[in-house]
């Protein structure tokens, strides 16, 4: 092969997905080898588009489509570099690229979702400087799935570097991906801050080939990326994949969002003035997508069981200007309060747990106008004992109990006013659980083994026992939800994972174990049929089975390779008939 073909060769992004056999073969008696061998390939490569979500309560989606194109007509999304490249392709006229790349969804019933079209996979040319060998920077496989997104290389993220590189240099960036180690497991087989020769001898020469996403500019030498802690490394000049950015566009009007999750939200089919309970809800997406479909009229009620992700939450209805949404810490397994609890708390209303928000809430939860009795609020006091709030509206059960630092720490916020993100400091809001069939609608957007994601670079993490544990994790929360939501409510399941066991198999368990739950239709209906059929190990040991060809239409699946070019996403959702208990 002559150098200028090696090149071509060794310069490419060919990425093989590994997975763990057993799992391989799982997906494979699921999909078919072929179609899963496909969904492999596409799971490596991002979507080739942005799906943006107008907040049609702030905007007009033709009024923020009017600004992308002039954005992208202007200077490329995000300021002109890197970004949206399309319109700076040498020769490129890119006056009217705005409105070539800037689209309506096509499918019915989505029309507040606008697509930003992206391009690649590109070839690009790596050997610019002839008789020169190519200066070279290999990053981790996490951030390598950020640069294929869109991001630059961050100091943390680079692996190795070749010797004698300088502030300015030119560098192809290529990815470090797990590969099976001697001993049965995986291994990434690089020391950060190794020396990477550049020569056919260098021990990572031969694997580099077909991981390259792209060149760049270093922003610092070879010394100073393995010196300090964080910052820019390399500046992309050229990618793989062109795909727009959209840090700090239209904040407030906008959310980027991946089509399904949009589908999600408007299959739970909110209504206004209902009580709709998300019950993994950071960092928001879905929970503001429910609100703007509500008007934010109603209520929705969003728990996480991460304060940070909680404050993730507040901060994006935030900027959203949605007032309806009320999100709480609390483990979702836990979320149905136990009767005997209620008294022990004090708590008679059906809302909130044990703390109050001094927001702008008119209604039973968390009122507006807290007082707060003077008498416990004295320096000094037992902050472990409990205290009694009473609401303007003097509601015997607008009463709830909650702790004297807590007291004392609001009424501070009340006089420095709310913070920064206009929700309760840097504290989130506990709950103790809901009352059964107090929702009119549920979502679980479970976790699951993420699976879908794109682009993913490796996924021999996950062994069928992990996957089964996700399987599990998910039934239980399944049950809270059921409990919750009422007589003629609606159950809406989903999860970004192509595992038919966290899917199809959640179901199955469904419908089995609660015979008044039935599947509905959805709208919009944009994905594809679930699997039909069930799995047995060959040694009999596990045997899981999935849907009927009548149940299969009713669901809707995402599969990665199909021409939605969307994650791999799953979405059930159920009709809640009488309980009968
Ligand atoms: C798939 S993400 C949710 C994405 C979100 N619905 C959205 O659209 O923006 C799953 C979330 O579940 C949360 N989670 C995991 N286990 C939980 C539990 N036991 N209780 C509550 N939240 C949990 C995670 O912190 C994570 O934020």
């Amino acid at each position: 092969m002559d150098s200028s073909a090696a090149a071509a060769d060794r310069y490419t992004y060919s990425p093989r997905l590994r997975w763990q056999p057993e799992v391989e073969e799982y997906f494979a008696a699921a999909y078919g080898r072929d179609r899963f061998a496909r969904i492999s390939e596409a799971l490596a490569h991002p979507s080739c588009y942005s799906c943006i979500r107008v907040n049609t309560l702030k905007s007009s989606t033709d009024a923020v489509m009017q600004k992308l194109i002039n954005l992208v007509d202007q200077n490329g999304i995000c300021g002109g570099i890197n970004c949206l490249e399309i319109g700076q392709q040498k020769g490129g006229d890119k006056t009217h690229e705005g409105i070539s790349l800037v689209h309506k969804c096509p499918y019915p019933g989505l029309d507040n979702v606008i697509f930003v079209q992206g391009s690649g996979p590109h070839v690009l040319d790596y050997e610019s400087q002839p008789e020169q060998s190519v200066k070279e920077v290999i990053v981790s496989r996490k951030c390598a799935e950020s640069v294929l997104r869109g991001a630059q290389v961050y100091v943390p993220g680079v692996l190795a570097c070749s010797a004698h590189v300088e502030k300015g240099d030119k560098v192809a960036v290529s990815v470090a991906v797990e590969k099976p180690a001697d001993d049965s497991g995986w291994t990434v087989g690089i020391t950060r801050g190794t020396v990477l020769q550049g020569v056919q001898s260098d021990v990572h020469y031969e694997e580099r080939k077909g991981l390259y996403i792209g060149q760049g500019i270093t922003a610092m030498s070879r010394s100073g990326i393995f010196r300090v802690l964080h910052g820019v490394a390399v500046e992309m000049t050229e990618r793989v994949y062109r795909l727009p950015s959209f840090n700090d566009v239209l904040e407030g009007e906008i959310f980027l969002q991946n089509l399904p999750s949009v589908v999600a939200a408007n299959v739970l089919d909110p209504q206004q003035g209902e009580r709709i309970l998300d019950m993994c809800a950071a960092p928001g997406g879905k929970t503001t997508a429910i609100a703007i479909l509500m008007r934010d009229k109603g209520e929705i009620v969003a728990l996480d069981r991460s304060h940070n992700k909680v404050m993730d939450i507040l901060k994006l209805a935030a900027e959203m200007d949605l007032n309806c949404i009320k999100a709480y810490k609390l483990d979702a397994l836990k979320s149905v309060r136990k009767i005997n609890e209620a008294g022990n708390v004090g708590i008679t209303d059906n809302c909130t747990g044990a703390t109050v928000t001094l927001g702008e809430d008119s209604d039973n939860c968390t009122g507006s106008s807290t007082k707060v009795n003077a008498e416990f609020t004295k320096a000094g006091e037992d902050s472990s004992t409990t205290s009694v709030v009473q609401t303007d509206d003097q509601k015997p059960d607008a009463k709830r109990y909650v702790s004297k630092a807590l007291l004392r720490k609001n009424l501070r916020q009340m006089r420095n006013g709310p913070g920064r993100n206009n929700c309760s400091g840097g504290r989130v809001e506990n709950s103790k659980g809901f009352l059964p069939n107090s929702f009119d609608r549920v979502l679980l957007d479970a976790p699951c083994s993420a699976l879908g994601l794109r682009p993913r670079l490796f996924a021999g993490e996950e062994t069928l026992e992990s996957l089964r544990n996700h399987a599990k994790y998910q039934r239980k929360m399944f049950d809270q939800a059921v409990k919750l939501v009422r007589p003629g409510g609606v159950i809406v399941y989903s999860t970004c994972t192509i595992n038919p066991g966290e899917n199809e198999a959640l179901v199955r368990y469904a419908l089995d174990t609660y015979k008044f739950l039935s599947l509905g239709s959805q709208h919009p209906k944009v994905g594809g049929p679930g699997i039909v059929g069930s799995y047995k190990l060959s040694n009999q040991t596990y045997n899981e089975e999935w849907l009927t060809e009548q149940e299969a239409e009713l669901v809707q699946r995402f599969d990665p390779s199909s021409s939605l070019d969307t994650i791999g996403f799953f979405i059930a959702k159920f009709d809640v008939g009488q309980k009968g208990d």
